[in-house]
């Protein structure tokens, strides 16, 4: 498909080149367009409306899909919300309306410098149909530049999470933290991931496997990957084992920290649709590999419960209060009748349209008293008899070389330790 690019700026274009490759569209800069712009100085400070208008106005004029964003700071100003808009309008240079905005900034408190950096991207179509992106960061505007790398007002925001303004980072830094990149991302996401129905056909249990998702879709280009993995949980004890479980790797890792989405409610019937289904989302929210891990504990005496339900066993909303009602659910059942296993599912969703899954299952025993202080969960209830202890009671590595996530987590090193390779999609013709 060939798209218009709004921009006469080139390293914009090249960017844009570089990270929507995968989709093979053909972009063609579309020049100096302001004159073509319906009124350049449109007040409309809502971008995700006025973005889209503007948009649309410019395929229809050429006749092809095209593509603008624009960026705006949003903050406080004497308890009313300002949007600064960083559209160029004609004879504005990135220096003037550097200095106008330092100029609206000047004595401005520090809590009312908070920000949220936001770019708008929109493709629009000549009949009139238009897909918007949004890309935002948080952080705070300086009073004075930091800095040189970067374009623009980089040199101005100062990401609280990195502790450094976007012109101070390395560019795969920025790449991270800035939002024009983080819209682009979606939009290659929603393209790329289309035809990613969590739904498919399930690999044989206890296996892991890799599903071709999308017959249609675009072939998995054989670009070099970022190398850079989001991993898509809001459990900070899931999170530590998965960040030191993927270290052998040696990839960047993204946290859901870094994005504002909300996860989808999981309402899948296994671990399988569940996993999936978050990998899924935040891959399709991000553009980024997406790692999802959904697991659970299948306890025999309740027939197989909580499962798919651990997270909100008995409706109770904390670790403990879920450990006292399992406790009080498995009262009177003798030891022998207390045998349960840990189930992990780890689902790898690739922006260029397809998952692997790994599994992970452990054996073991609910205690009638919780033992050790380590982990989290249910790891105080679940005594492994092989290392004879609970997982509460191991150290992180052992609890890696016992558990459920551990034994996924090997599998999905196994088969990406020899360097990222896409599989093949085998196509059905
Ligand atoms: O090694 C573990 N040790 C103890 N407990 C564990 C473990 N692994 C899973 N669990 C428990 C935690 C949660 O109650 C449920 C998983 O629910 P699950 O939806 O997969 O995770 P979650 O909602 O906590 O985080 P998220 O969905 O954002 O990844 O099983
Ligand atoms: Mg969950």
């Amino acid at each position: 498909m060939r798209v218009l690019v709004a921009t006469h700026k080139e390293p914009k274009l090249a960017k844009l080149r570089e990270l929507l490759a995968p989709l093979g569209w053909q972009l063609e800069p579309i020049g100096n367009y302001a004159g073509l712009l319906p009124n350049p100085d449109a007040p409309g400070e809502d971008l995700t409306e006025r973005v889209p208008v503007v948009a649309t106005h410019l395929a229809k004029l050429s006749g092809l899909p095209t593509l603008l964003d624009e960026s705006c700071f949003e903050y406080t100003r004497a308890g009313q919300r300002v949007f600064f808009s960083l559209q160029f309008g004609p004879g504005d240079s990135e220096e003037e309306r550097r200095a106008k905005l330092l100029q609206k900034l000047r004595g401005l408190p520090p809590q009312e410098r908070m920000t949220r950096f936001m770019t708008v991207l929109t493709l629009a179509y000549p009949q009139g149909k238009t897909e918007t992106y949004v890309g935002e960061t948080q952080g705070v505007l300086l009073h004075k530049p930091k800095g040189e790398g970067g374009v623009g007002y980089d040199t101005l925001f100062f990401v609280l999470e990195a502790g450094k303004t976007l012109a101070e980072m390395s560019p795969a830094e920025r790449e991270r933290f800035s939002p024009w990149e983080r819209a682009v991302r979606r939009l290659l996401g929603h393209h790329i991931i289309d035809h990613l129905h969590p739904t498919v056909e399930l690999p044989p249990q206890g296996s892991s496997a890799t599903l071709e998702l999308a017959p249609g879709a675009a072939r998995p280009s054989s670009r070099p990957s970022p190398m850079r993995l989001l991993v898509a949980t809001n459990n900070p004890g899931k999170y530590r084992e998965l960040r030191e479980g993927l270290a052998p790797l040696g990839w960047e890792l993204a946290s859901l920290l870094d994005y504002t989405f909300k996860m989808p409610p999981e309402e899948g019937a296994t671990f399988e649709d569940n996993a999936m289904l978050k990998a899924a989302f935040a891959c399709r929210q991000t553009g980024l590999l997406t790692l999802a891990d959904d697991s659970g504990l299948e306890v025999d005496a309740l027939e197989g419960e909580p499962g798919v339900y651990s997270a909100r066993f008995g409706g109770r909303k904390s670790d403990l209060e879920r450990n006292i009602y399992l406790l009080e659910r498995l009262k009177g059942v003798p030891a022998d009748k207390r045998t349960a296993r840990f189930v992990a599912v780890l689902a790898v969703a690739h922006p260029q349209g397809f998952m692997q899954l790994f599994r992970g299952v452990t054996e073991g025993l609910i205690l009638e008293a919780p033992r050790g202080e380590n982990g989290f969960g249910y790891d105080p209830l679940f005594f492994v008899p092989e290392a004879g202890k609970t997982f509460a009671e191991m150290s992180m590595e052992e609890k890696a070389r016992h558990s459920h996530r551990g034994k996924a987590l090997a599998e999905l090193i196994e088969a990406y330790k020899d360097g990222f390779r896409i599989p093949e999609a085998s196509s059905s013709e």
